[in-house]
């Protein structure tokens, strides 16, 4: 149990929580701002659901969800990263994205998104970056996974 992976999540929480406030204090509504044109903008919007939207409003759903999540990973943190080190700083960044959220679900009643990125013509729903380090982490974990699977699959060479 490696205090520097609960300082990373830390870390994630308070940069989240600044940025968050900073567009909520500086930036109206729906304001944007280009940062590169055609690409990626600051635009002041809330989500008061998941990805995508989904399940506007279910906020007990949301608090039951991520108590899971952040349970599920301090659990883990404690008793896995031993033989799995790789998996712990992942895991942080998930711990930090979820409590990031969180934090925003419990006293906002909703979440402030402001990461606006156009892939081609596709605006991709504006996120934060609590999402950024969920995603992150997830991905690193499903891809670190699918490695270690594909590694104990591998025939040992005599
Ligand atoms: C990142 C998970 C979403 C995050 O989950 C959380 O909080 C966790 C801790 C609690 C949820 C209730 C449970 C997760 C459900 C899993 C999920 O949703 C599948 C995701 C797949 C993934 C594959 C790539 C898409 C990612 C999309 C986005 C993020 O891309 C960087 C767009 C984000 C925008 O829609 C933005 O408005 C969302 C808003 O900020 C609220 N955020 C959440 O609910």
């Amino acid at each position: 149990m490696k205090l520097g992976y609960y300082v990373l999540a830390a870390v994630i929480i308070l940069v989240d929580q600044w940025t968050k406030e900073l567009v909520v204090r500086h930036m109206e509504l729906y304001d944007s701002i280009p940062l590169v044109k055609d690409f990626l903008y600051l635009t002041s919007h809330r989500n008061k659901g998941a990805a995508w939207g989904m399940l506007q409003g279910q906020m007990w759903f949301f608090y039951i969800v991520t108590v899971i999540v952040v349970i599920g990973i301090i659990y883990f943190l404690i008793k896995h990263t031993k033989n799995e080190p790789f998996l712990g700083w992942p895991l942080s960044l998930i711990l930090g994205g979820a409590i990031g959220n969180f934090i925003d679900r419990v006293f906002r009643g909703e979440v402030v998104d402001f990461i606006d990125v156009y892939i081609f013509t596709y605006n991709y729903p504006i996120f934060n970056i609590a999402d950024s380090a969920l995603v992150v982490g997830a991905f690193t974990i499903i891809i670190a996974t699918l490695f270690d699977n594909k590694k104990k699959e591998e025939p040992i060479n005599e």
